[in-house]
């Protein structure tokens, strides 16, 4: 077993992955992501962005091949220390806002903080600063079915920023919310990822929200492409410039 170079938070080596019913969706991807950069996994639906996040996260283990989180080998981890990882190094936003109905906004938000020990005095503070950066400051003391979904949404990504993760998955974070308010929420995202040095893998078939990313890595099939853009040519024949996917 070799481990990843040091500058990678999070390192995969020819990942597989196969669904329970034999769907196939990772034939072997190996990435990097190095600390504090923004990586954006593309691709089109069923490519198999999701089931990737999930296996850098530990929130499902990967049929074969290898994952580490710094120096630590995910692969070989038992549930209960990826359980722990998950809870204590790690963000989650899922595409669809999902919140505990009985609990309040902001107690919803100052959850992880609060299961990672942290008072329930300063995790409400904290939980408040996120509601109020993404502009739902004021919904405190909602329950999370008096929200619209886009409110949910900003609330869930309140969330998993508070704690301050040393890495953020964001499957889709956007997916709920009108294009008017995409902009903002993702701005509001990178840009707090960038001050507080939080890694973010996210996943994304939007070639705008990809553009926010320091990098992307294309996926097709389960598989990792590598967007090769050929040279300007001069069009004298009428035929335009491309570019192959490999
Ligand atoms: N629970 C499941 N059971 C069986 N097959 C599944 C399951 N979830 C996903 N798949 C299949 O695995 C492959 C990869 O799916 P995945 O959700 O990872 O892709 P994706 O790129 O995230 O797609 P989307 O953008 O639509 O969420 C697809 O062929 C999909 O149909």
């Amino acid at each position: 077993m070799v481990a990843p170079p040091d500058n990678d938070v999070l390192w995969a080596r020819a990942l597989h992955f196969t669904h329970n019913d034999g769907s196939p969706a990772l034939s072997g991807v190996s990435l990097g992501v190095r600390q504090g950069e923004i990586l954006a996994v593309g691709g089109p639906s069923g490519s198999g962005k999701t089931t990737l996040l999930r296996c850098l996260s530990g929130l499902v283990p990967a049929q074969r091949g290898e994952v580490w989180f710094n120096s630590t080998p995910v692969h070989t981890m038992g549930p209960l220390a990826r359980e722990r990882m998950r809870r204590d190094r790690f963000g989650w936003i899922d595409p669809v806002p999902a919140l505990v109905p009985e609990l309040n906004v902001w107690e919803n938000t100052a959850l992880p903080l609060m299961l990672r020990g942290t008072s329930r005095r300063r995790a409400r503070t904290a939980a408040q600063e996120w509601l109020e950066r993404l502009d739902v400051g004021e919904l405190t003391r909602r329950r999370p079915h008096q929200l619209r979904q886009a409110e949910r949404q900003r609330v869930c990504i309140a969330r998993a920023l508070a704690p301050a993760p040393t890495v953020l998955f964001a499957d889709e974070p956007t997916a709920p919310l009108h294009r008017a308010d995409r902009a903002h929420v993702l701005r509001t995202l990178t840009t707090a990822a960038r001050s507080h040095g939080i890694t973010v893998v996210l996943a994304t078939h939007d070639a705008e929200t990809a553009a926010l990313a320091d990098r992307t890595v294309p996926l097709l099939d389960g598989r990792c492409v590598r967007t090769v853009h050929l040279p300007p040519v001069q069009d004298t024949e009428g035929r335009a410039a491309c570019s192959l996917s490999v």
